[in-house]
């Protein structure tokens, strides 16, 4: 059953939900981690409906930069006021799903404090820091950005010193090189005033690497740069316009303090696991949401006949429609349920380090960094496929994708460029292929079993058993994902291995090989999201919804395996028959989710508010909406725009005079 109809829609959306074969509200739990988080997400969008104040004045896409800027000042002052209202302010995908309603996509002023400034102080800090600065924090007395990437961003190479001067017991921090000045740190252009800058810190001339200093850079009074600071924005960017990244330049800044050794040596790189852990579900987030407005527009969307004299179709009648968006659904909700296991195993993992135990930062930091540069850079080519599924259409801001996509854009790159971040997951890749390579030669069991990388100890012999059964055996299409995984790595391992022995040196071999560690590296985190993916929809119970979840489950697995063909037949592990069943699997389940589609977007549960888009309103009534859309630009408020006859009416003129001559 589809809860959404209402008998004002478009008719078309009325058809497609009648026919809904599950309940959306079964689906839309599943989906949101529980039948009472559905609740509260309703919860919560109901109150910032009913609260006028919070909502933009214009659409975004009318302002310029100032204005976008001072509309999410004036939310932000009011912000606080109505969170503690409408949200459990200790439970964070409520204040998470709260903020996104109030500010949208294009950021807002208090954001990096929120995700990366402040939890660095609540994490990294001590308990006399905290004393000093966790309430003050959370009250919101200061905003903290997060400086650390400069001109150039290897982190071990950055340039920023922080240099201790004995006598007076203070930190002297300093940009030493016009590419040492921080660039980009959200926030950091006008709103902040405070930055958690990243700088070598030096004593008695030793460098002990990259550790977190927080700095005073704006008069918490007056606002104006502190003495020594040199601070603004960066300018306009492809996307995040709302958000003001900022670049800082130190001049022999003193901020005081004590040097305090971390239990780990990369704990100062905590705060980027934490912002890694909560892009993956965004991403999928994110793709639903180009899905939804896609399909829905799809619906209502007539062109062209399939059956001659039959009239026009819906667009989402054609196949070749349901494989652009379909498998972006399904890749979607493929994120957002392994976005949710690591962001869970993410906050388990930063416990257990503050109280010492770092025994599985390494397991987090790989599979966070993995899934990062899959899920941002799938989702950015997929919304790409949702914006051209929409035709000219898409290309208009009232369709929601120009501010969609580019601020997607900024996934690929923000907490670690996608391939630096992949080399990450190949470096951990290459630990367990020589502890394969050492126990097959001496017997030895590997460091510790981890249920994440264990398919790589399996010996057995492998054959592809994916065949043309009715019921698709997914086990099989998850060997066939694991087989990829561990050939790859081993090939790449062996590789390193030939080269060093030819006398490269290992940095150099790394380099050489490094295009197939990130084969390497994806093929793993293909599995992960698939094993996933899997798991999650075997734990659901009630047919119906089982149903269009393995109808979902199916297409994702098939489309991936067909996406890794090459890999998997060129040792003939795969056969062209085989890759037959794979074609068939995909087509079976497109032609299986098409009748269910719009109710499946449906049980997204987004608010129009969530999707910001003229063709994927709940309601479907979009021409009608277009049109106010289009009068409501800003360039429309005159007849004659005030400079017309300045120039291009004095052009046209003068070319009547001449042609009267
Ligand atoms: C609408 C769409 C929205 C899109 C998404 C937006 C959502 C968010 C919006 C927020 C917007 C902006 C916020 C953005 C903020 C930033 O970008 S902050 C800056 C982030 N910068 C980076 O991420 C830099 C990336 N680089 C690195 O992390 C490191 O340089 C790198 C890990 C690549 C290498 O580390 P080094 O220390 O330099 O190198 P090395 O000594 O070789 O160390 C490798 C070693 O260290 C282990 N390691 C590395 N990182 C970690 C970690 N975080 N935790 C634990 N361990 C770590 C690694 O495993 C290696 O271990 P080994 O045992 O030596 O193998
Ligand atoms: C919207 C946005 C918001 C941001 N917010 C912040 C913030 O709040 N705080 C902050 O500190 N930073 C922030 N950043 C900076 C961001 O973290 C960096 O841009 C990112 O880490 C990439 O670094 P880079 O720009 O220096 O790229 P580079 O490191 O110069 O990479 C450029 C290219 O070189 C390649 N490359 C680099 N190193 C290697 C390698 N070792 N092996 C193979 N290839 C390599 C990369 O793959 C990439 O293609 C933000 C960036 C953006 C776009």
């Amino acid at each position: 059953m589809n809860h959404q109809i209402k008998k004002d829609d478009n008719p078309d959306l009325i058809e497609e939900r009648s026919k809904a074969t599950f309940d959306t509200d079964a689906f839309g739990a599943f989906i949101w981690g529980g039948y009472n988080n559905l609740k509260r997400r309703r919860e919560i969008a109901r109150y910032y409906e009913d609260h006028k104040e919070l909502h933009d004045t214009v659409p975004i896409a009318f302002m310029t930069r100032e204005e976008k800027l001072e509309n999410a000042y004036r939310k932000a002052s009011i912000f606080e006021n109505h969170i503690k209202k409408a949200c459990d302010v200790n439970n964070p995908e409520e204040v998470r799903y709260f903020n996104w309603l109030v500010y949208h996509i294009d950021g807002h002023p208090t954001s990096v404090h929120s995700i990366m400034g402040f939890p660095t102080i609540i994490n990294q800090s001590d308990k006399e820091q905290q004393e000093r600065w966790l309430q003050s924090g959370e009250n919101r007395e200061y905003l903290a950005t997060y400086a650390q990437t400069e001109l150039g961003t290897n982190i071990k190479k950055l340039e920023t010193t922080a240099t201790y001067d004995q006598k007076t017991e203070e930190f002297i921090l300093n940009s030493p090189t016009v590419t040492s000045l921080k660039w980009w740190p959200g926030n950091m252009g006008h709103s902040h005033n405070v930055a958690i800058v990243m700088a070598q810190l030096w004593i008695n001339n030793k460098c002990y690497g990259p550790h977190p200093f927080f700095v005073q850079i704006r008069d918490p009074k007056t606002h104006k740069p502190l003495p020594g600071i040199t601070v603004g924005d960066i300018g306009p960017k492809f996307g995040l316009n709302t958000t003001d990244n900022g670049f800082l330049k130190l001049d022999h800044v003193f901020p005081n303090g004590t040097y305090v050794p971390p239990v780990h040596d990369k704990i100062a790189y905590s705060s980027m696991m934490l912002v890694r852990a909560i892009i993956t579900p965004l991403m999928g987030e994110n793709l639903c949401i180009g899905a939804t407005i896609a399909i829905r527009y799809s619906a209502i969307r007539r062109q062209g006949e399939i059956k001659p004299g039959d009239g026009e179709v819906q667009i989402l009648d054609y196949q070749t429609q349901q494989h652009r968006l379909f498998p972006q659904l399904a890749r979607g909700i493929a994120f957002l349920l392994a976005g949710r296991n690591t962001y869970n195993f993410c906050n388990n993992v930063l416990k257990d380090i503050k109280n010492g135990d770092v025994s599985l930062l390494a397991d987090l930091h790989a599979i966070l960094c993995g899934l990062k540069a899959i899920s941002s850079y799938q989702a950015e080519l997929g919304l790409e496929q949702c914006r051209m599924a929409c035709g000219g259409h898409g290309y208009s801001a009232a369709s929601g994708f120009p501010l969609l996509n580019s601020n997607q854009f900024n996934g690929v790159t923000v907490e670690g460029d996608n391939l630096v971040l992949l080399l990450q997951v190949a470096r951990y890749l290459m630990k367990r292929a020589k502890e394969i390579r050492y126990e097959i030669r001496y017997g030895q069991q590997p460091s510790k079993p981890n249920e994440i990388y264990d398919y790589l100890f399996d010996d057995a012999p492998k054959k592809c058993l994916i065949d043309q059964a009715y019921v698709p055996n997914y086990k099989n299409v998850l060997e066939s994902f694991e087989y990829l995984s561990k050939k790859l790595t081993l090939q790449a391992y062996d590789k390193l291995e030939q080269l060093k022995q030819r006398g490269r040196t290992s940095e150099v071999a790394w380099n050489e090989c490094s295009v197939e560690l990130c084969k390497a590296a994806r093929a793993h985190i293909r599995t992960f999201l698939a094993r996933t993916f899997i798991n999650e929809v075997n734990q659901v119970n009630g047919l119906p919804l089982l149903t269009v979840l393995k109808d979902l489950l199916q297409l994702y697995l098939f489309y991936e395996v067909k996406e890794c063909m090459a890999g998997l037949m060129e040792d003939g592990y795969m056969l062209g028959q085989q890759l037959h069943y794979v074609k068939k699997n995909i087509y079976e389940a497109l032609s299986k989710i098409r009748p269910n589609a719009v109710s499946i977007v449906d049980s997204f549960d987004f608010t129009d508010r969530e999707l910001n888009s003229v063709l994927g309103r709940r309601d479907g009534h979009v021409y009608e909406n277009l049109l106010k859309w289009a009068q409501a630009s800003p360039l429309n408020k005159h007849d004659v725009l005030p400079f017309h006859h300045k120039y291009l009416g004095r052009m046209m003129e003068e070319a009547r005079q001449k042609s009267r001559l």
